[in-house]
């Protein structure tokens, strides 16, 4: 019999157990995550109460919720009933300003700073820049070696795109300078908030504090540059010039200082892991998947074939990559790099006949939809032809890589054309092998292979030539 809840809201608490005080099911659920079952863990207790149920996580009372209309509620609902809720260590490390932290107006007005850089029409000027980050990628860590990991490349190549297209800050000592830092940031975010010199958060806390005095530098840097230059000749060259430059009603600048430096940090996070992902989950079905991988090398060759070997892609060639940005979409509805995502309820509130008490965390299960066979027929066959125009498209709220509603995924178009470049030039200058066929990788949250993903490259012929 459940247990009512006296709040001000009548009603019952979800079914389901809060386990021991404190640690609750935290244990057994970082278990399924770093083996990646959580579906499985999640399937057992839908079994069991239904769709709506509570459990203990991370030292929170929490309810998870399971399927579309689910994933519509969270993903919609008014920051005043459901709020963005990070663990304290993000908010410690990224700053208090950064856009997952914010909710309502603030969080409206940096979006709507932030996407008008990475909105599609203004990305679409930079496919050649990205080009030029992917193919040193490939001439300084795949050419001439035999073997490679491919998931720490895969990272130096986001961190790179991101601080070039973003952050203006070109290739160099800076931005050598730049990477362990930002990688002690990262380790730092999900650690446990103990601030001592050895530990991860305590090395998060001090890349933090060297990395802002250089970001406040390069703000000083582009904004004297942009008052040097003549403003109508402003073609927002990175991300940073373009927030300085754009203005509110009252013609103040529409992010202060110390919000662009937070959600510098923020994008670099949000950004890095997560396209590296996709990127390295691709090379490995290519590897195993012969058919996918030929149909893929056919598209990217017609490409190839109209142009000259170092010449650059731009936007209408990466309109012609169709079948592979299928292939990427069904690598990331089996293998989504975003699993979990948290909410807090900001009200006691009603929701499938329970209530969901103030201050209660909330947890979308979103991609356990990728994973349902009424939605997705044979949900674990690898079948990128789900995309195709001519099959119905899968019903709002059920494809949820990249989340939806107001705070779905800005970063979108930017890594779909990261993706896109990559493949086009591994396929056409690359072959390459898995050293282990079937390399396991563990989610901490994000998933990281056991060896980084080990795979034996060949170069193709051209590069041979190239090389004499
Ligand atoms: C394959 C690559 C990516 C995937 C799968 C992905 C996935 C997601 C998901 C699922 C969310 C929503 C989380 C939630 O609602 O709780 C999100 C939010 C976000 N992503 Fe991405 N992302 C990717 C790449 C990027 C890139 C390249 C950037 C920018 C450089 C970026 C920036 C952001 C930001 C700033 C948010 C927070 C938006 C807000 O709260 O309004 N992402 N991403």
């Amino acid at each position: 019999k459940q247990k009512k809840y006296s709040g001000h809201l009548a009603g019952q608490l979800p079914p389901g157990s809060l386990g021991l005080p404190v640690i609750g099911q935290s244990i057994g659920f970082l278990k399924a995550l770093s083996a990646d079952k959580v579906d499985k863990w999640y399937q057992e207790r839908i079994t069991k109460y239904g769709p709506v149920w509570k459990a203990s996580l991370f030292g929170c009372p929490t309810v998870v919720l399971n399927g579309p209309n689910a994933n519509k509620f969270i993903y919609t609902c008014d920051g005043s009933l459901l709020a963005n809720s990070q663990p304290p260590s993000i908010s410690r490390i990224l700053g208090s300003n950064n856009i997952i932290e914010l909710s309502g107006n603030d969080h409206k007005r940096v979006r709507t700073a932030l996407v008008s850089f990475l909105k599609l029409e203004v990305l679409k000027q930079y496919v050649a820049k990205v080009d030029d980050e992917v193919q040193h990628n490939l001439l300084t860590h795949w050419h001439g070696t035999k073997e490679v990991q491919v998931q720490s490349l895969m990272k130096v190549l986001t961190f790179n795109i991101i601080c070039s297209l973003l952050f203006g800050i070109e290739r160099g000592p800076k931005r050598e300078k730049m990477l362990p830092l930002f990688q002690d940031l990262i380790e730092g975010l999900l650690s446990i908030p103990i601030n001592l010199p050895f530990t991860k958060f305590g090395r998060g806390i001090i890349a933090r504090e060297k990395l802002v005095p250089m970001i406040s530098q390069l703000i000083r840097e582009k904004r004297e540059a942009l008052e040097e230059q003549n403003q109508q000749h402003n073609s927002h060259k990175d991300l940073i010039t373009s927030l300085l430059s754009i203005h509110d009603n009252d013609s103040s600048t529409m992010m202060s200082e110390e919000e662009i430096i937070d959600n510098i940090l923020a994008l670099m996070v949000a950004g890095y892991d997560t396209t590296s992902v996709l990127l390295t989950f691709l090379v490995k079905l290519l590897a195993n998947d012969k058919s996918i991988y030929s149909t893929i090398v056919r598209e990217q060759q017609e490409i190839a074939s109209k142009k000259a070997y170092e010449e650059a892609l731009t936007w209408e060639d990466l309109t012609k990559m169709k079948y592979t940005w299928k292939v990427a979409t069904e690598v990331m509805r089996i293998n989504p790099p975003v699993t979990l995502s948290f909410r807090r309820a900001k009200q006691d509130i009603e929701y499938g006949g329970f209530i969901i008490p103030k201050g209660w965390q909330v947890m979308l299960s979103a991609p356990m939809t990728h994973m349902d066979d009424s939605i997705f027929q044979n949900p674990t066959m690898f079948d990128p032809t789900r995309f195709e125009k001519h099959a119905p498209p899968p019903p709002p709220f059920s494809y949820v890589a990249f989340g939806g509603g107001p705070r779905m995924c800005p970063g979108t178009e930017l890594a779909k054309m990261e993706t896109l470049v990559m493949m086009h030039r591994l396929v056409t200058r690359f072959n390459w092998e898995l050293l282990k066929k079937d390399e396991s990788f563990k989610r901490v949250p994000m998933p990281e292979f056991e060896q980084g993903l080990l795979v034996h490259v060949k170069p193709q012929k051209k590069m041979v030539s190239y090389e004499a």
